[in-house]
């Protein structure tokens, strides 16, 4: 009764039209459980809605829940005597989106985002955007049927660096103009000298160009003229309108890739292609993106902008941070690695960890390395035509080094600020100050593309591995395909998954260091009383990471200690507790086999 009395309490139940027009008065956002008079409304999500009503107190009057019976209500016609539980979202009173499924993260994630951003909009720090209503058709509930009509579309920016001596041309003016005629909007502008890391940190692409220091000698001293660009949303194209652009390039790829003395060539041989079928009609087509602008009013020598619609948005919240702050533009999480050497490793390691966290970086992996003389060069290739390169290797291969993975907002620019040799000197709180140059590995922007050595170097430290996530029989029915969009979520590839009816000798064999337990018993009933989901997982460190998400064996305890690993979020008990996480690469190899059998996983790009 206590508890029938808590559900109530949790969700009201709207039954018949008066009380779903009562609902639509809803202050705030309203998360709405379909149901059937016949299987009820979904159990599976009631524990991630009491901790999302406890988690959001505080915005009580902004988040409702209810429970709606399709049966009774014209609104919800659709859903009749369908089976699979369906979460509606109404936003003061107008449905703007669905979930389809016990899908508990992404419900979680809607609920989380719209309540903040509700609470943002009263407060005035956020203008309403506009959601497009749901419109609930008998189409909406077919299964191949699209989700959700998902957050309001965002504009892409971009950032363009006018170059030195187009300033002193004085050439922004008719820069600018050619922007706006182009019908892009200029949200920040800007001339200024640009410093060292920042020419660097926007030029990453080029670091490995012969003339590279001498550009950004050049750059840094004299003044660059910035711009925010805006150029609205990102344009539906048709499926006709790609095939026609498919050998252009896109708007998210403006930036000058190649060497600068070849830029003609590269666009004469782009034109060529085309224009020998119909030299008339490209001239007078209107380019289509900023970038194919520039090159038409050959200006891509002195204007530079950014390829990847991420990375732009960094450099614009960088340069204009209360246009940024004003339009509620997130920063982009980026990662980098440290790598802490030896006799640090010995002395005042706590130190340094302290000192990364209280800079806001997040060690997402760290592991321990006892690298060869031979993994050592290798891992300092770039290194090699430096004199200290002998006593370097010989340093780092005669005892462990710690490697650690962070995370943090433009990690890789603040990690090289905090420790890089350049900006040393102008910081004199930086770790390479505070603890000698010879301490810290320092990713070096100058190789021979900065992001990809360093995509390198976390792979070195942290390669690839396969482990096995098997999803328990109480969770598989309803719960599998939030637990997959999890993992997928958190970077894991999925590259083999199946429905597995466990025998009494698979589950034993899983999990034969536990059968002195007295649980053992219980553990084998509730293994094999319906099918499992098993699959191959990797991505790096997967079979760490694959515990850390899975969180601890207790779903109580997960609660408290990680409320979003996957056990807190889908667990019931220590018992059923939602997932297996194999917990040494050897297990999982062995696990592999023992659910997949003789599987070709050498064929594949990388190895457990
Ligand atoms: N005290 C317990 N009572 C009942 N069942 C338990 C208990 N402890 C563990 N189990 C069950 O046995 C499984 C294996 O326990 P183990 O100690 O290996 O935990 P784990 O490594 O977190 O889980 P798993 O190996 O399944 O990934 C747990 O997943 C859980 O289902």
């Amino acid at each position: 009764m206590a508890g029938k009395k808590k559900e109530a309490q949790l969700q009201t139940l709207v039954n018949n039209e008066t009380l779903w027009e009562e609902m639509l008065h809803n202050k705030g956002l309203t998360v709405i459980d379909v149901y059937q008079a016949w299987c009820g409304p979904c159990k599976a999500v009631q524990a991630l809605f009491r901790r999302l009503k406890n988690d959001l107190s505080s915005e009580e009057e902004l988040l409702h829940f209810v429970v709606a019976e399709a049966d009774n209500l014209m609104s919800l016609q659709p859903f009749r005597d369908k089976c699979e539980p369906v979460f509606l979202f109404s936003l003061n009173g107008r449905i703007i989106s669905m979930v389809k499924g016990a899908n508990a993260p992404l419900i979680s994630a809607k609920v989380i985002q719209l309540v903040e951003d509700e609470k943002k909009i009263l407060a005035g720090e956020m203008s309403r955007p506009v959601l497009p209503e749901l419109v609930l058709l008998d189409s909406d509930v077919d299964e191949d049927a699209v989700e959700t009509p998902e957050a309001p579309v965002e504009d892409i920016y971009n950032v363009m660096i006018i170059r030195p001596q187009a300033v002193e041309e004085e050439r922004v003016e008719e820069i600018e103009q050619m922007i706006v005629d182009f019908g892009a909007v200029i949200v920040g502008e800007e001339q200024r000298f640009l410093d060292d890391e920042q020419i660097r940190d926007f030029y990453d692409e080029a670091s490995h160009k012969f003339n590279f220091e001498e550009f950004v000698s050049y750059t840094s001293n004299n003044p660059s003229y910035i711009l925010g660009i805006c150029l609205g949303p990102p344009v539906k194209e048709s499926e006709e309108e790609k095939k026609k652009d498919q050998p252009e390039e896109k708007e998210s790829q403006p930036v000058e890739k190649e060497d600068r003395a070849e830029g003609d060539e590269d666009q004469s041989a782009e034109e060529g292609d085309q224009s020998a079928e119909e030299p008339k009609k490209k001239e007078e087509k209107k380019p289509k993106s900023i970038r194919e602008l520039l090159k038409s009013q050959r200006l891509i020598e002195v204007c530079d902008l950014i390829d990847d619609a991420q990375k732009a948005r960094k450099h614009l919240i960088q340069f204009f941070p209360y246009f940024a702050k004003a339009k509620n533009l997130q920063p982009l999480v980026e990662r980098t690695l440290a790598v802490i050497r030896p006799d640090l490793l010995r002395g005042n390691i706590e130190d340094v960890l302290e000192l990364l966290q209280k800079e806001g970086f997040v060690a997402k992996m760290q592991k321990q390395l006892f690298l060869t003389e031979e993994e050592a060069k290798t891992f300092y290739s770039h290194h090699k035509y430096y004199d200290y390169f002998s006593t370097l290797i010989e340093h780092v291969s005669s005892a462990p080094i710690l490697a650690l993975c962070l995370e943090r907002v433009n990690a890789v620019f603040y990690w090289r600020y905090i420790l890089g040799p350049t900006a040393a000197d102008e910081n004199p709180t930086s770790l390479r100050n505070i603890l000698g140059p010879e301490h810290c590995h320092f990713n070096q922007s100058h190789g021979k593309d900065s992001l990809q050595n360093l995509n390198e170097e976390i792979l070195f430290c942290f390669p690839y591995e396969r482990t096995v996530a098997l999803i328990k029989p109480h969770a598989f029915q309803d719960l599998r395909g939030g637990i997959i969009r999890k993992i997928q979520e958190h970077g894991f590839v999925v590259s083999h998954l199946k429905e597995i009816q466990l025998t009494a000798d698979k589950v034993e064999e899983i999990y034969r260091v536990l059968e002195e337990k007295d649980f053992f018993e219980d553990l084998l009933i509730h293994m094999i009383e319906g099918p499992c989901m098993a699959m191959i997982i990797s991505k790096e460190n997967a079979v760490q990471d694959w515990r850390k998400l899975a969180g601890p064996t207790d779903p109580e305890e997960a609660r408290k200690v990680a409320p979003e690993s996957i056990r807190a979020l889908f667990g019931k008990d220590i018992l059923d507790n939602a997932v297996h996480a194999s917990s040494t690469k050897e297990h999982a190899l062995k696990t592999i086999e023992l659910l997949f059998g003789d599987i070709d996983l050498d064929s594949e790009d990388h190895e457990i």
